[in-house]
This record gives C-alpha cells, sequence and structure tokens, in this order.
C-alpha cells in the first residue's frame, strides 16, 4: 500500500497567482507523516518544477490562454502519474489549478482504461475552447478528456480516453449554460447541490457509484476541486461559490470513496494559499490534508 505524493505547482490554466503555492503549503503542513500514520509508504519526490517547460511567447490559440504551457505541463504530470499508477502507487496529486486533470487523469486512464471519474467541484470544468468565455483552461479539462474539445494540435497528446458513462460530477452550482447544454447532450450524470440537499449526501455517493460502478468492480479516480466545499469552509480558492458542501460532506464522499476499496488515483486541486489572511489560508490547507487522509483511511472510529 503505497502512496505517491505528486505535488504540481501549476497556475498556468487561471490568472490567479497564488494556486501554484497550493502544494508546499500541503507538504509543509505535515501531509507526508499523516498519511505514514496512517499506515501507507509514501513518496515524495519533491515538487514538479516543469523547469524544463518555459511560460514564454505562448500566445492564445483562440480563446485559451497558455495553451502550449498547460499542454505541456499537463503532458509531462501524465506521464509521471502513469509512472506511479504502473507502479502500483495511489498518486495523490496536489495542486495546482484543475487543468492538471488533463494529466492526472489521462495518465491513470492508461494504466486503468476502464477507471471511473468522479468529479466533485462546484464547476463542471467541461467547457470548450469554443464555449469557453474566460479562456482559462481549468474550466475545460473535461471536454479534453471526453474527446470534444475539437481538434487542436497543441493538445493532440491527450486522448479521448474518458467515456461519459464513466464520469459523474457532485457538488455543480455554478455551470455555464454551454456546459448545461454539453452535459445534457452527453448524457452525464451530476449530483448538483440540490440534489444534495433533496437525497443527502450519503444517498448521492450511492447513486453517483451506481452510475458509474453498478457493480462495484472499476477503478475510482477521484479529482476533487475544493471549490466544492462551501467558501466559509474553504475560502482560500480561486472561484469560490457560495453554498456549497460543509465540511462533514466532503469528508464524507472522501470517506464513503475510501470504503469501497477502489480508489486509484486522488487529485486534490485549486488550493490558493495567495488569495486570503493566514488563517483563512491554514484552515483551507488543513480542510484539504483531511480530505486526503479521508480517501486513503482515515477512520473517525
Ligand atoms: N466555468 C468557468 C469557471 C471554471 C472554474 C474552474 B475550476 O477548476 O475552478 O472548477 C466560469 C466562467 N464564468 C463565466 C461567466 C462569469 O460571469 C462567471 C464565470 C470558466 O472559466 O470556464
Ligand atoms: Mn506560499
Ligand atoms: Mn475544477
Ligand atoms: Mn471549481
Amino acid at each position: 500500500k503505497s502512496v505517491a505524493i505528486v505535488g504540481c505547482p501549476f497556475r498556468g490554466g487561471q490568472a490567479k497567482l497564488g494556486v501554484d503555492h497550493g502544494p508546499i503549503h500541503m507538504v509543509e503542513a505535515g501531509l507526508e507523516q499523516q498519511l505514514r500514520d496512517l499506515g501507507w509508504e509514501v513518496r515524495f519526490d519533491g515538487h514538479h518544477q516543469f523547469e524544463q517547460i518555459s511560460e514564454e511567447n505562448d500566445p492564445p490559440i483562440g480563446k485559451m490562454k497558455n495553451p502550449r504551457f498547460v499542454s505541456q505541463v499537463c503532458k509531462a504530470v501524465a506521464s509521471v502519474v502513469s509512472d506511479h499508477a504502473r507502479r502500483g502507487q495511489l498518486p495523490v496529486v496536489l495542486g495546482g489549478d484543475h487543468s492538471l486533470a488533463m494529466g492526472t487523469i489521462g495518465g491513470t486512464l492508461e494504466v486503468y482504461p476502464n477507471a471511473c471519474v468522479i468529479w466533485v467541484d462546484a464547476h463542471a470544468d467541461i467547457n470548450t475552447p469554443e464555449t469557453t468565455e474566460s479562456g482559462n483552461i481549468h474550466g475545460m479539462p473535461v471536454s479534453f478528456l471526453l474527446g470534444i474539445a475539437g481538434n487542436e494540435p497543441e493538445f493532440a497528446w491527450v486522448k479521448p480516453a474518458l467515456r461519459a458513462n464513466r464520469l459523474v460530477y457532485i457538488g455543480l452550482r455554478d455551470v455555464d449554460a454551454d456546459e448545461k447544454r454539453i452535459l445534457r447532450e452527453n448524457g452525464i450524470k451530476a449530483f448538483s447541490m440540490h440534489e444534495i440537499d433533496r437525497h443527502g449526501i450519503g444517498k448521492v455517493v450511492e447513486l453517483a457509484l451506481d452510475a458509474v460502478n453498478p457493480n462495484r468492480d472499476l477503478p475510482i479516480h477521484l479529482s476533487f476541486d475544493v471549490d466544492a466545499l462551501d467558501p466559509t469552509v474553504a475560502p482560500s480558492t480561486g472561484t469560490p461559490v457560495r453554498g456549497g458542501l460543509t465540511f462533514r460532506e466532503g469528508h464524507y464522499i472522501c470517506e464513503a470513496i475510501h470504503e469501497t476499496g477502489l480508489l486509484i488515483a486522488l487529485d486534490l486541486m485549486e488550493v490558493n494559499p495567495g488569495l486570503a489572511d493566514a488563517e483563512s489560508v491554514r484552515k483551507t490547507v488543513s480542510v484539504g490534508c483531511s480530505l486526503v487522509r479521508a480517501a486513503l483511511g482515515e477512520a473517525l472510529l
């Protein structure tokens, strides 16, 4: 039972400074030892600096901002993640913005082609280069993974390896009009905050697993954007949206996924320590570490 912590100090998928410092704050909060205390063997090869990838001369492609930077970093992340997965290690990717999921999920699907993805987020991150309003690629990774992003030569390396019936969302509450259309057109299962209020988080997680993992026999990649949590719970993040998950609801999702025994990869994304006062940053980082521990087996009793 070994975990590989993959620190990805990357902010190219969006415009706010600081999200590239997320990984260092999580590691400095003691995540490595916390996971060892849970009985995991933990590998941490240091934060990936992507030093060989330049940010220079990277003009927009269409509306996409920093396209070459994002593409090359995600490609590097995909190979790091697939290498760890191939060795039977569980990659715990610390972001960094959510565009990195093109790399993390791309990497796990290479090793576990039948994996399902549970995407916990206030946002669907399924804009295409055409439908995006912001041009921020952290709002687009899912369209690339599904192969519905159109033909973008720079991203030709992203295999359309994710099937729509292997993806499910929990926590949605800020979905763009075009994204709503894309979700409907592709029949993608999504449990918004409305469903969570109606059914309760326990039932929603069951329904989500029923949708993508009916026999509970498929590997699970959990991609957790901390902005799924209510901003009072995780304030230090780039795109906060009111009316989010309580700490308990976020933590329960992670506990329940651990209980399946099927988790093969975890992303903890969009912690931005540069956006709030020290106490709010500490709180956000601490919540992030707690979610990782829960997904890796920390039990309350
Ligand atoms: N859908 C958004 C947000 C993406 C968030 C990415 B994350 O990884 O954090 O989940 C939002 C675009 N939206 C456009 C209209 C505006 O009024 C509000 C923002 C976009 O930029 O595409
Ligand atoms: Mn910092
Ligand atoms: Mn996201
Ligand atoms: Mn989000």
